[in-house]
């Protein structure tokens, strides 16, 4: 199971070698903190740490360290770093890198319009030598969006938050496809094929990073803007695409 996983992938940490200080953000499983990790070689460095409510159901836990257990196989300059756990103390927590200027989203926004083309360019390289890395060995993101992106200090893009991945089962190799029991499905940057058939695939993530290049190009406009869900999937169907975002 999932904590079987996560023992081979990631270290438990002494919590006695964390400090935490503000609250950063909330999430399904909990709240994330910015904090401080005292490492083994005696150096701190800054860390994120995700917590599990308390009141966790048996599901969520799972689904918590699964997303540990994922980030714990991976090692690529533009994915999260997982520094470690805390699984034998509640809260339990995720800890990881810490990413100063927070999600893709935010940032594109607070900063709306301040880029050059060669700073969008290479946020955008970044996701994408990310996730080249991540379909190398074979994990499909299924939720791949501005809003799970994190930013460094240095503007650095690490793909994030896998609470949606999931590691490519295929029962047909050649197709790679990887099919889902069910749960929520981020419509507006989900492919076609993955809304109707529910099958998701590295191709399937190729289409999401379409629609993120959109939202890098338009200051993270809503894909889409108000249209409803049922519209994005019938005029997608039809043939409809985003149009290049105006970029003067
Ligand atoms: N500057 C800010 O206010 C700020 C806001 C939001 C996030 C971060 N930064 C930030 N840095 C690293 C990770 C996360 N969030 C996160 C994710 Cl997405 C998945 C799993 C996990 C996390 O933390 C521990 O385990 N966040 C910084």
């Amino acid at each position: 199971d999932a904590e079987t996983a996560l023992m081979e992938f990631a270290n438990e940490i002494d919590p006695s070698s964390l400090s935490l200080e503000r609250l950063i953000g909330g999430g399904e499983f909990g709240d994330v903190y910015k904090g401080k990790l005292t490492l083994q070689d005696g150096r701190t460095i800054l860390i994120a740490a995700k917590t599990l409510k308390s009141n966790a159901s048996e599901k969520s836990c799972q689904d918590f360290f699964l997303e540990a257990s994922a980030m714990g196989q991976f090692d690529d300059p533009n994915v999260i770093h997982l520094e470690g756990v805390i699984t034998k103390v509640a809260p339990k927590m995720i800890v990881t890198e810490f990413m100063s200027n927070g999600s893709l989203d935010h940032f594109l926004k607070k900063n709306d319009g301040g880029f050059t083309a060669i700073q969008l360019f290479s946020m955008a390289r970044g996701v994408a030598s990310g996730m080249k890395y991540l379909a190398s060995i074979n994990f499909v993101h299924r939720d791949l969006a501005a809003r799970n992106i994190l930013v460094e200090e240095n503007m650095v893009c690490k793909v994030a938050d896998f609470g949606l991945s999931r590691e490519l089962e295929t029962a047909d190799s050649s197709r790679g496809e990887y099919f889902t029991q069910g749960g929520k499905i981020p419509v507006r940057w989900t492919a076609p094929e993955s809304i109707k058939y529910r099958t998701f695939s590295t191709s399937s993530d190729v289409w999401s990073f379409g629609i993120l290049l959109w939202e890098i190009m338009s200051s993270a406009q809503r894909p889409y803007w108000d249209w409803d869900n049922f519209k994005v999937m019938e005029r997608v169907d039809d043939g409809f695409r985003l149009p290049s975002p105006m970029w003067t």
